[in-house]
């Protein structure tokens, strides 16, 4: 195991009727962005919840609304411009994760002096943040209790992510009732989502760290374990607070802790997503069988652990077992509604050339755990992925 230092400092207020107190971790005499995305909030009862929460408290708030699915830079500069003019001192994000990294990005641009984009195409250093809440409404990203935020800009058709200790949130409020509006879509690129996250700390080297191993297996089988109640409607609350805990899990960077990570299958997905709009858990869903088949011989003894324990394959050989694991998360992924491999996803063939390309030009590679993936490797991940 890698040394490490573990520090998450985010709140978790887990449970039905939660939202009710949002109003009491933010700051007395804060003056709050309210921001959330397309509407989904009014329609499901959210949006007044919070209404009232802050009214509760005493707070001051002004509404900022259409943080769009892959959040822009365009959008989100609006909404810097207007805390900056109305000196608003904290965020209130109430969305899925678009709107979470949307809001950490606004964040980071508040208070930061020289050009926004250079947060994530720079990685510019943080030296402040104005301080973020989050009321989650879509269990997937994990942007709830980490550091990450991942932004398009429509004008230069980039998908950069950044990352930042000054924007993890104070506090998230995750009640799994908010979830009860989402429709299958949105519930099954959320399954897929914490799952790939899960695989992209998990299958790559064994490291000697049977906690984090463990750790992340319980995640994976408990979602193979509840996606069917998950799906069902009407909507099974048990169900729901089991996916919203395994999806911050996923990603809140306990089972990744001293481990080598891969990132390859979202690397080369935010390329898919920025070139053809695709939705992000299906970008992963596209891209990981291809990971898999071109890195195999690396991967071999986790992909092994991987069929045994998550899968329970234990009978023939060591190529039947790897590939039975494989086709089972391809139908795991299916079963959620979720379409696996680049044709099924309808990504043009194109597309290996063109992204291997674009990660190259932007200095982007090499990718994978170990570093083994260059551009001839994201060429061949993508036609490899069918
Ligand atoms: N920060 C991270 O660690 C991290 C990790 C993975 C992905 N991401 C990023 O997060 C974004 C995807 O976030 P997401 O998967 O949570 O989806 P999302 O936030 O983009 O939302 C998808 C759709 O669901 C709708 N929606 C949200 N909550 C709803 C509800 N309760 N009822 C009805 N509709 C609802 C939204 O309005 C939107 O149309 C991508 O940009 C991705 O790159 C970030």
């Amino acid at each position: 195991m890698d040394n490490f230092t573990y520090h998450n400092p985010v709140k978790l207020i887990f449970g039905k009727g939660q939202i009710a107190q949002v109003g009491r971790d933010i700051p007395k005499g804060a003056r709050v962005l309210f921001a959330f995305g397309g509407g989904s909030i009014k329609a499901n009862g959210i949006h007044a919840q919070v209404v009232d929460a802050l009214g509760q408290a005493g707070l001051t708030f002004v509404e900022f609304s259409g943080i769009e699915p892959n959040p822009r830079y365009e959008t989100l500069m609006k909404a810097v411009e207007l805390a900056r003019a109305e000196k608003l001192d904290f965020i209130l994000a109430v969305g899925g994760g678009s709107v979470v990294d949307g809001c950490k990005f606004i964040a980071a641009a508040i208070p930061f002096e020289g050009d926004c984009w250079d947060i994530v195409a720079k990685r510019a250093r943080l030296k402040s943040a104005v301080p973020l809440g989050v009321v989650l409404t879509l269990p997937a990203t994990g942007s709830e209790m980490n550091a990450f935020s991942v932004v398009s800009r429509e004008e230069t058709g980039e998908k950069l992510g950044f990352g930042s200790p000054a924007v993890m949130p104070r506090f998230s409020v995750l009640d799994p009732e908010s979830t009860y509006s989402l429709p299958p879509r949105q519930l099954g690129n959320g399954i897929v989502d914490a799952f790939v996250h899960v695989l992209e700390q998990y299958l790559t080297q064994p490291a000697d760290a049977p906690l984090q191993d463990r750790l992340a297996e319980a995640v994976l089988a408990t979602l193979v374990e509840i996606a069917p109640k998950v799906m069902a409607t009407p909507p099974d609350y048990q169900a729901r607070a089991n996916l919203m805990w395994c999806a911050t899990m996923a990603l809140n960077g306990l089972i990744g802790q001293g481990v080598p990570q891969d990132w390859s299958t979202h690397m080369i997905g935010h390329e898919l997503t920025a070139l053809y709009g695709i939705d992000h858990a299906r970008s992963l869903a596209a891209v990981w069988p291809g990971v898999v088949a071109v890195r195999r011989e690396a991967k071999r003894a986790k992909l092994l652990q991987f069929a045994a324990r998550v899968w329970g394959l234990t009978e023939g050989s060591e190529d039947q077992r790897i590939d039975q694991a494989v086709a089972k998360t391809r139908a795991f992924f299916e079963s959620v509604g979720v379409p696996a491999g680049t044709i099924a996803a309808g990504i043009p063939a194109e597309a290996a050339q063109l992204v291997s390309a674009r990660l190259s030009e932007r200095g982007g590679l090499p990718l994978g755990e170990d570093g083994a993936i260059g551009a001839a490797e994201v060429r061949a991940i993508l036609e490899a992925a069918a």
